[in-house]
């Protein structure tokens, strides 16, 4: 017999009429999906633990299944920890009338929590029984690993930096489809050649297993590196790691704290992003930069990289999510306009490009506010925000001006015509990026919901005009277009008849910039044609356009 059998209680979960009850008391759409969610865990976990009860009780693990059961455990506390937060986020005092009173919503609460918290005992204890078997399993089957480069931040004469992967975040994203930049640097001192190495089955399969790698496992309560960080809840998820709101013990304030998944490259990945910030605050002691504040950094367990941040509120992406996707106010767009130009106008101070800027990469310090009936949408509402600040987040893509490369870098969405075209790029990719939020936040609709580049080529020249020739014929003739563009003697896209099958109609009804802005809000569009210039040399710089008149001018009519 196991030793770790011995905690292994192999009894089914039951429901006690407790969840039934909590289902029946209220009508909030959080308790119902919750409700629903934890019956189906309850069951999943029955069946978990029918399947592995033979095993953890006989000690004999069969390897694939020990393995694949191991990651089921971890999605499944996963899954339960987010319905657990969906209740804890509950506001008791923004309940519907037919949602039921505060008392029934409070009871189905704690009902739920308590039937999680026993779903979750039930999946910790499975995980601890598997925990040796698959760590076992898991040496013998990796590959030794490669060795990893230094990858220090701006220091002369460092190696040549190692690639920042960067994978579609799991859990689903605000801009989907998304394709992700592989590398700010990963071809510093490689040329073509380095970029075909890049994608060797080698390093796919690295790159594979660093994705597959889970995410760190975090409970309620948990103590995190010597104990002075309490886990409270998960604020976010990206491909590097989660974020947990904690308590720090000796300040007695809420931070925010990236664990950063216990992959190699990932640990040096994030000690580069966490020297880089220390940079950007030596060099911003009156916090003008509206960078987000790096607090410290420690490792827990030995193996996860954990950085410490000021706590944040919302992304943009998600406050406008809350706003049912409408559009902000004028006001609020201005103010974020200016604050953003304002980053972007200390990195270029560093000589720094962030290469990733996009609504989930800024965040509100704070998204309280009122709902306000929408002034361009007659008949719609939207949140006017008591106190508008950003801070711009994720610098793990940021790239020196020495280290400038010509791979394609950010967020497919968001990124210039100039990356797109895989022409060389400078700081102004960030400005364009940044015409997108703020069209985004005007209309409420992403500019460019592509997932390839021609597509993404055609819709630029719908919403801007053609793309300059000079930039289609470089790029044609350096061989940087992407594989699925293709530019006519003329120096224009070539639309082939694929193409216009699948994508004419949605290009067509795509309206062009001056049609998505109101005529009363023409100082707007005159900064969006600033920002959105197809090319760089033309496009407004950020120092520029901070002194523009939509930006510079305070009082701004709705
Ligand atoms: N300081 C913070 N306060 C609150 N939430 C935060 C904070 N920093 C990040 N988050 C949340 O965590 C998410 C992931 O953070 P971040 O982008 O830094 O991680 P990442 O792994 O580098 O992500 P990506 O896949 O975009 O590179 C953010 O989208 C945001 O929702």
């Amino acid at each position: 017999m196991n030793g770790t059998s011995k905690s292994f209680n192999a009894a089914p979960l039951e429901d006690d009429g407790a969840l039934d009850l909590a289902l029946m008391v209220t009508e909030h759409p959080a308790v119902k999906s919750s409700g629903a969610a934890m019956l189906e865990s309850m069951r999943h976990v029955n069946d978990l633990i029918q399947r592995c009860g033979p095993w953890v009780t006989s000690g004999d693990f069969p390897a694939e299944r020990t393995i694949e059961a191991n990651k089921e455990v971890l999605t499944a506390l996963t899954k339960v920890q987010n319905d657990m937060q969906k209740l804890d986020d509950i506001d008791l005092d923004a309940l519907k009338p037919a949602w039921g009173d505060r008392d029934s919503v409070r009871m189905a609460r704690k009902s739920l929590i308590g039937c999680a918290q026993e779903i979750m005992k039930r999946l910790e204890s499975l995980k601890a029984c598997l925990a040796s078997p698959v760590s076992k399993f898991s040496s013998m089957r990796s590959s030794p690993r490669q060795e990893t480069t230094f990858y220090g931040w701006g220091l002369e004469g460092a190696d040549p930096v190692e690639p920042k992967e960067k994978e579609k975040p799991p859990g689903g994203d605000e801009e989907p489809p998304k394709e992700r930049s592989r590398s700010p640097r990963d071809d510093v001192g490689r040329g073509a050649a380095g970029e075909h190495q890049a994608d060797s089955s080698e390093n796919s399969e690295e790159r594979k297993h660093n994705r597959d790698t889970p995410h760190f496992h975090w409970t309620r309560g948990q103590k995190l590196g010597t104990g002075n960080y309490i886990v409270r809840k998960q604020v976010g998820e990206g491909s590097f790691g989660r974020v947990l709101a904690c308590l720090e013990e000796t300040s007695k304030q809420m931070v925010a704290v990236k664990v950063v998944k216990g992959v190699a490259r990932y640990k040096e990945h994030a000690h580069a992003e966490a020297e880089l910030l220390r940079e950007i605050r030596r060099c911003d002691p009156g916090r003008q930069s509206y960078c987000v504040k790096l607090l410290g950094e420690f490792t827990h367990d030995l193996n996860h990289c954990c950085l410490v941040f000021e706590l944040l509120d919302k992304s943009l992406s998600d406050f406008m999510r809350e706003t049912g996707d409408e559009g902000l106010m004028l006001r609020d767009i201005r103010t974020i306009a200016s604050q953003i130009l304002q980053c972007l106008h200390f990195l270029n101070a560093m000589n720094l490009t962030h290469t990733d800027i996009k609504c989930r990469n800024a965040m509100l310090k704070d998204s309280r506010g009122e709902r306000v009936p929408h002034p361009r949408k007659p008949g719609r509402e939207t949140k006017k925000l008591h106190r508008c600040e950003v801070r711009v987040i994720d610098f793990g893509g940021a790239v020196l001006k020495k280290e400038r490369h010509s791979k394609r870098v950010g967020t497919r969405q968001y990124r210039s015509p100039e990356v797109v075209l895989g022409l060389a790029w400078d700081e102004k990719t960030d400005v364009w990026s940044l015409g997108c939020i703020l069209l985004t936040l005007y209309t409420g609709e992403r500019p460019f919901p592509v997932n390839n580049s021609l597509h993404h080529l055609a819709l630029m020249e719908r919403l801007i005009g053609e793309l300059p020739r000079e930039m289609l014929r470089s790029a044609a003739a350096g061989g940087s277009l992407p594989e699925d563009v293709s530019v006519d003697s003329q120096g224009c896209l070539r639309l082939n008849r694929k193409f216009i099958d699948e994508a004419q109609e949605v290009i067509n009804m795509a309206k062009p910039l001056q049609q998505r802005v109101l005529p009363q809000h023409g100082a707007l569009l005159a900064l969006l044609e600033g920002l959105l210039a197809p090319s760089p040399s033309r496009r407004l710089g950020a120092e520029e356009a901070l002194k523009d008149h939509f930006v510079a001018n305070e009082s701004v009519s709705e």
